[in-house]
């Protein structure tokens, strides 16, 4: 039994809300400078381009890649040979968050109730997963996620008559109706079985997925291929101003599900597409 106290783990989240803000991910850097050198439309290599000297800029200046610094998304895997102690784990995610909005003057843009809407003032709470898993370490991915990409995201609860057709169709509805909404070139997080709320995590988690990687399942993994292709074909492009990079990666993870049914989340996530993982 290895033991972690908790205050670790508020101050490496403390430290990762403000790496993720102001470092975009290598794997997202070179999707998008990648993107610069396929992209069909001369106003879309313009504008990619722009997205490109944005990063450089947030990075050697320390200001945030996107006015909208998320709401933060925590995913805490806990090894079953993990003895946390110090106090209480959510507490301790809440004050990582709540140090790294505040001492990284990111912007706060959590209301601490979804009607009342009055700001809590330090983008405090998080949204936090857990999961227990094998093994003596704490694994921690900080995803914060912005909200205009998150609003275009859509659960469909598909028959299963409709099959890997309507899978296509949901995924490009999705995306076509986001259109400029989602601050194109997107990433497109996909979940595809389970329930109503385990397909739209699944979606999720596939966002955080290392840009470009794809699935180990075949055929997941052409469909992934595929909807990229169909996607770009929308013509949505940079800055939804038309081109042909409308996504940099889709995403697809799986799970089994009810005889009766087939869920697909789509979770659209714009350039700004944050993660950053830890190990302690
Ligand atoms: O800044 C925001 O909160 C809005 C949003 O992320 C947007 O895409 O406009």
């Amino acid at each position: 039994m290895r033991t972690v106290n908790v205050s670790e783990i508020t101050e490496n989240i403390k430290e990762m809300c403000i790496e993720a803000n102001h470092y975009l991910s290598k794997d997202m850097e070179a999707a998008l400078k990648h993107s610069q050198e396929t992209e069909a439309s001369p106003l879309g290599r313009q504008i990619l381009g722009q997205l490109s000297e944005n990063l450089q800029i947030a990075a050697d200046e320390m200001i945030p890649i996107c006015q909208d610094t998320g709401m933060a998304v925590v995913f805490l895997e806990v090894g079953q040979d993990v003895h946390l102690e110090g106090g209480a784990v959510e507490e301790a995610v809440n004050e990582g968050v709540r140090k790294g909005y505040t001492e990284g003057y990111l912007r706060k843009s959590v209301v601490g109730d979804p009607i009342e809407r009055v700001n809590t003032g330090d983008n405090t709470p998080a949204v936090i997963h857990y999961s227990i898993v094998p093994g003596d370490t704490v694994r921690i991915t900080v995803a914060p996620k912005g909200f205009g990409s998150e609003n275009m995201s859509r659960v469909f609860m598909l028959k299963p008559a409709d099959g890997i057709e309507g899978v296509k169709d949901a995924i490009l509805k999705a995306v076509s109706e986001a259109g400029p909404n989602a601050c194109p070139p997107m990433v497109v997080g996909v979940g595809i079985g389970g329930t109503f709320e385990k397909c739209a995590l699944m979606a999720k988690q596939a966002l955080t997925r290392e840009t470009g990687a794809h699935s180990t399942i075949p055929y997941v993994r052409e469909l992934e291929e595929e909807m990229l292709e169909k996607i770009n074909g929308l013509g949505i492009g940079p800055g939804g101003l038309g081109g042909t990079t409308t996504a940099l990666a889709v995403h697809i993870n799986t799970y089994p599900t009810h005889i009766a049914g087939l869920p697909v989340a789509v979770n659209i996530c714009c350039h700004v597409n944050r993660h950053i993982v830890r190990e302690l």
